[in-house]
């Protein structure tokens, strides 16, 4: 029997997802994916605010053949804290076909960034949802920033959208490429030309280090899957429109503490020509801008 025992309402991640109606291109990057564990393998990390179930890498790597991607970029996720092991080995077993965004305390040397630098980790990852940190990271990511610069490594934040202008001004400071998890998580039902999702395309249009990921409909949407997640797409769209060249696309499987219900990852696939309506937006959205960032070398 596993030493963890998974949460009681952990929604399991889909068993049978649809084969996608939408061919993504050849070539194509999944840029926002976890795994878990195994947990007997890779603990997770005992400050953790969830215990999820195993999310392997072959199961991974199994999900990106189905729905026809080429490759993945794995992101560390909170429950394993600052222990990279399951991420690196992952990317350590993934014939180059993976890269990773790991998270890191302000005591890392050089030697131990450089050992993640040649396993594929290309940023860090900095949390600032209330929920799944007790602290946010504030004098931890200055330091770290300045470490991980001369690596040519980004950071990526997570944020709530209500929380933004109270975090613009530490945010626009940052030092380096920043990619922002699933648009700031809007809140859609808000209007897509009010002040709230403004301040978030403020942040992009006046600060060309900015990045954003158009993944989530899943967690932001209102109307869920039976509305076929309708309200995220003129948000996601007007960011894909108006910042073509820094934006990145991810199924965020397994989906961590989903508790509405558990998203069919063919049909995320299938949203993407909606919210990138033109081949030459999907072909910068799903290979360009990901390649650029993670696979530059
Ligand atoms: O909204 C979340 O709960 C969530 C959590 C994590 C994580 O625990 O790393 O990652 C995500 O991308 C989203």
């Amino acid at each position: 029997m596993s030493q963890f025992v998974v949460d009681a309402d952990w929604l399991h991640w889909h068993q049978s997802p649809s084969v996608p109606h939408f061919k993504v291109p050849e070539g194509a990057v999944d840029a926002h994916c976890h795994v878990f564990g195994p947990g007997d393998q890779f603990p997770f990390a005992p400050q953790r605010k969830y215990t999820p179930c195993d999310a392997s890498k072959d199961q991974l790597w199994a999900l990106r053949d189905h729905l026809g991607f080429s490759r993945n970029v794995i992101v560390q996720a909170t429950c394993h804290g600052a222990d990279n092991r399951a991420l690196v080995d992952a990317l350590n077993h993934s014939n180059g076909l993976a890269r990773g965004v790991a998270t890191v305390t302000e005591s890392i040397t050089d030697e131990e960034l450089q050992r993640l630098h040649e396993a594929g980790v290309r940023g860090v990852r900095f949390n600032f949802v209330k929920r799944l940190v007790d602290a946010l990271p504030f004098d931890a990511l200055k330091v770290i920033a300045d470490k991980i610069k001369p690596l040519g490594w980004h950071i990526v934040i997570y944020f709530e959208a209500q929380e933004l202008p109270e975090l613009h001004e530490f945010f626009t400071a940052l030092p380096t490429t920043v990619v922002v998890d699933h648009m700031g998580r809007p809140d859609v039902s808000q209007p897509v030309d009010g002040p709230e999702f403004a301040l978030f395309l403020k942040l992009l249009a006046e600060n060309e280090n900015f990045w954003s990921k158009v993944s989530c409909p899943e967690r932001i949407s209102k109307v869920g899957p039976t509305g076929s997640y309708e309200d995220v797409v003129p948000f996601a769209r007007t960011v894909v429109e108006r910042f073509p060249d820094r934006v990145l696309w991810g199924t965020d499987w397994p989906h961590p503490n989903m508790k509405s219900h558990m998203p069919d990852d063919g049909h995320l696939v299938d949203m993407i020509p909606r919210i990138a309506p033109t081949e030459a937006l999907q072909k910068k959205l799903l290979i360009d801008n990901p390649m650029r960032l993670y696979w530059a070398d």
